[in-house]
């Protein structure tokens, strides 16, 4: 790799490993904008970065007309919605991102969500926790299979796929997909079938949300989606909050139309103190731990590491979203 040291700006934390290999070749400076103290030097290094590294902090285009020596953006997430896609690519400025090393543990923590709200696992924890267990239960607290129940996944990229695995092998679920186009998946064996939106809302006994937010996908899951849904259906989102207009969704909620809400994704991240759905009795929230282990968020970190060394060496990096020369 090339021995030129760039100026590094890394705008959340790293772990040590990962910030001694920046450390190594270039000079940084570590500064969270989310953090009113680290604020100034962020905006004091700006101006001076060749890369970025970072999450959850939205790169607005202003933000990045300061950032006038920028090549590279690498990303700590799969998801790029937080950055201005025309901007970058006008000015020929990388941006890269951790596909595929967060795949499973985020189709794990859907899966959870599947599974919590169909057997009503956090209210009849807190049942237990809270001294309110004194006898047997009866059918009230009772909850729903999830074997044999039919899966709609919305989004079938590398999770969505990792979650049909799981609910077709495991849990014997037919599958439902809507996505910009077919997958051959053979393991799956024809038990996982590309159905358009409005016959998969109309059919699926839980609808799992596991996509990107895009201009195409903002706010899809509306009023009339909802209605859609077979009475009785559980809704789970793993992908982006902003995918689902969240009035809609507690009035579906509300009106008892839908049984439950698993939710890892807020159109606000975090979610805000007076939010309906902190404490609806109906849904389980989550604070957007879809891939949040030690061991994946080690190997995001490490993957958007090389993405980033390797980009300001001048080398193709191992996963670019978008950009370049
Ligand atoms: N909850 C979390 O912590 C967490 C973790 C990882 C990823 N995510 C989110 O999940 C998203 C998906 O990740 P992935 O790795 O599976 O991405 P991917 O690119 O492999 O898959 C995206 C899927 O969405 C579909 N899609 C995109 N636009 C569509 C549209 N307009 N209509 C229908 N389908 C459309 C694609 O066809 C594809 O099937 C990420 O972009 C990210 O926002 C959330
Ligand atoms: O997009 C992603 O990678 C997840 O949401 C984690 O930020």
């Amino acid at each position: 790799m090339s021995m030129v040291r760039k100026s590094v700006l890394v705008f959340r934390e790293l772990p040590p490993d990962q910030l001694a290999r920046i450390t190594a070749v270039h000079e940084v400076v570590v500064a969270n904008p989310r953090k009113p103290a680290e604020r100034p030097a962020f905006e004091a290094a700006l101006p001076h970065a060749h890369g970025l590294i970072g999450s959850s902090h939205p790169v607005t285009p202003q933000l990045l007309a300061q950032a006038s020596q920028l090549e590279v953006i690498s990303s700590i997430s799969v998801g790029v919605d937080n950055y201005p896609l025309d901007a970058l690519r006008e000015r020929g400025i990388l941006l890269c991102h951790t596909p595929g090393v967060l795949t499973e543990t985020t189709a794990d923590t859907v899966f959870a969500l599947v599974m919590a709200t169909s057997r009503r696992i956090v209210e009849l924890a807190n049942h237990v926790r809270e001294g309110r267990w004194d006898r047997n239960i009866g059918e009230d607290l009772f909850g729903w299979d999830v074997h044999g129940k039919t899966l709609g996944l919305l989004g079938f990229g590398r999770i969505g796929q990792a979650v049909a695995r799981r609910a077709a092998l495991g849990f014997g679920m037919p599958v439902l997909y809507h996505s910009r186009r077919p997958v051959d998946m053979p393991e799956l064996a024809g038990r996982a079938v590309h159905t358009p939106l409005d016959r998969l809302l109309a059919q699926a006994d839980i609808v799992a949300a596991v996509l990107p937010l895009t201009p195409q996908t903002r706010g899809l899951m509306g009023a009339r989606e909802f209605g859609l849904m077979k009475p009785g259906a559980i809704f789970v989102n793993g992908g982006r909050g902003a995918t689902v207009q969240e009035d809609a969704l507690l009035q579906a909620l509300d009106q008892g139309r839908l049984r439950a809400a698993g939710l890892d994704v807020f159109a606000t991240e975090p979610l805000p103190p007076d939010s309906p759905l902190r404490r609806h009795p109906r849904v389980t929230a989550l604070p957007h731990i879809g891939s949040a282990t030690h061991e994946t968020r080690q190997a995001m970190a490490a993957l958007a590491t090389t993405n980033l060394l390797q980009a300001l060496a001048g080398q193709r990096p191992q996963a670019v979203y978008a950009g370049g020369a």
